[in-house]
């Protein structure tokens, strides 16, 4: 019974059933009256972590006993209403075909109720989640990629903020999870939560994850910059390399997904490191000791009931220097080409971020890693749209060993750019400050925070908190081992 999507009477016509499906459905009496067989629908877990809808058309001789099996498999199976965003410009710009293709018949079919909204700008999901009335909705869904999803976190946050009358300005002031569950179906460029919650991008195992209405606690982290509330994030917060690549491919966006090849290409060849410093609130379990995040995890269970305990326990620290790039993670961040993830023992709901540091390294370096990466690619069909975090994971895959990578896992962190001295002559160092060398922030793949420039000039730095609070998404299988390695699913019976 978990896994079943709908049940209709055989001889019910309902939109998005095909042909040859009705042809099967026939009743020798009124199909109103004395139906004689019903169509299940049910979503078969395949390899992949991919889950896909199949249908079965079961007789009875007694309408009787027909009409007892739909109404009990009718009196499980709850009627939904959901808000459903559809965002037409992200990754491939196939938002509004998934939807017609793929997610409406889907459902239909599950007899879900679905308010459909094409995104036209940037922040308008946010402003339409500030002002629609949601109190019929069940739940509030997104066919975009990690951009997308973020808008949506970001609005449903702000408000139910604003309903509960808290400040979300205010750092200290813990923020309120939303009523309504968030389910993503993906279609953008790199898709890391819909990956991390689902372990596959598969369009349809998504949509039947929000149909089983299943859902998980997440992580998300706030980003305050003294006391405004820049951003919610969900996967990751990055400055250096991965800020530069996005500002940059933004220009591209006509390229689609490989636009981030290109600019990841230029902006690795160009990277001269940013100075600055991170001050975090060191958590006493390290990453590379720590397990990974599976199913009924027991670390993320822990924290859901303890949380407080914790923080007595953790630590502040500063690290200081120059970095190619500085990340806090609040997934493990796979993706398709990245099964294991940028920070693979990283939890979803233990109230941490893990904080990546990558120290400024020789050209050499960087080219050697982006020969590492060259090598992969050659044995990738033709999709090489991954390269950012195929570079990453070059990057930290041998993790922790590698002299210029350092992990933390924190439950805070704040990151304050430095200025570059320069140098006029060999023997003398100006101490004026000539030029700053300075990033602009990647939040869940956007550049959508204010710039480092602004960030610097208040002197106060941006600072990163992922305790908030606990946010659902619609996912079942999520974060087993055996989604990430992509091994054979059944094993866990999920
Ligand atoms: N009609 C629109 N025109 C222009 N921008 C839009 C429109 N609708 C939404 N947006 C913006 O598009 C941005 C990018 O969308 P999204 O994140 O879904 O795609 P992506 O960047 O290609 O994928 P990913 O974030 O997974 O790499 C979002 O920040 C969103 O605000």
């Amino acid at each position: 019974m978990t896994d079943v999507l709908a049940v209709r009477y055989g001889d019910d016509w309902i939109h998005g059933i095909n042909f040859k499906e009705k042809q099967l459905t026939t009743s020798p009496t009124s199909p109103t009256v004395c139906p004689t067989n019903f169509i299940l629908h049910y979503a078969v877990h395949g390899p992949k972590n991919k889950w896909s809808h199949h249908s079965v058309t079961m007789s009875h001789t007694d309408p009787r006993q027909v009409a007892s099996w739909v109404k009990t498999i009718r009196n499980y199976l709850m009627g939904k209403k959901i808000l459903l965003f559809v965002n037409p410009f992200g990754g491939k710009k196939k938002g509004l075909k998934i939807w017609e293709k793929d997610v409406q018949p889907l459902m239909t079919i599950a007899g879900i109720e679905t308010k459909m909204l094409v995104t036209e700008r940037v922040n308008h999901i946010r402003d339409i989640l500030l002002s629609t009335d949601l109190t019929d909705f069940h739940a509030v869904v997104c066919i975009g990629g990690d951009g997308t999803l973020a808008e949506v976190i970001n609005g449903l946050v702000l408000r139910t903020s604003r309903d509960r009358q808290i400040d979300p300005n205010n750092p200290e002031a813990n923020l309120p999870t939303p009523r309504l569950p968030i389910g993503v179906i993906p279609s953008g460029s790199t898709d890391t939560v819909a990956y991390s919650l689902h372990g596959t991008t598969d369009v349809q195992t998504a949509a039947i994850h929000i149909i089983f209405g299943d859902s998980a606690g997440l992580d998300i982290s706030s980003v305050h910059n003294d006391h405004t509330l820049l951003r919610l994030y969900a996967s990751m917060l990055s400055y250096g390399y991965l800020g530069d690549v996005i500002r940059d491919s933004e220009k591209f966006r006509w390229m689609g997904p490989q636009r981030y090849d290109y600019s990841g290409f230029k902006k690795i060849l160009g990277n001269k490191g940013y100075e600055g410093e991170i001050q975090l609130l060191s958590d006493p379990c390290h990453p590379a000791t720590s397990t990974r995040c599976t199913k009924n995890c027991t670390r993320c269970l822990q924290h859901m009931h303890n949380s407080n305990s914790e923080k007595e326990i953790s630590r502040w620290m500063t690290v200081r220097g120059k970095f190619f790039m500085v990340n806090g993670a609040n997934l493990a961040c796979g993706c398709a080409r990245s099964p294991m993830g940028f920070s693979p023992h990283c939890h979803i709901g233990d109230g941490c971020v893990d904080v990546i540091l990558v120290r400024h390294t020789s050209l050499f370096n960087n080219i050697r890693m982006l020969l590492r990466l060259s090598s992969k690619q050659k044995t990738l069909d033709k999709c090489n749209t991954w390269f950012v975090y195929e570079l990453i994971l070059s990057v930290c895959l041998p993790q922790y060993d590698l002299p210029f990578v350092e992990v933390y896992r924190a439950r805070e962190f704040t990151f304050r750019a430095l200025p570059t001295m320069h140098m006029h002559s060999d023997r003398e160092i100006n101490n004026r400050y000539m030029s700053s060398n300075l990033s602009v922030w990647n939040c869940d793949g956007e550049s959508t925070l204010p710039t480092s420039e602004h960030i610097h000039e208040t002197s106060s730095g941006t600072s990163s908190r992922p305790d908030m609070f606990l946010l659902m998404a619609s996912s079942r299988s999520i974060c087993s081992p055996i989604s990430f390695k992509g091994l054979i699913d059944d094993t866990f019976g999920l």
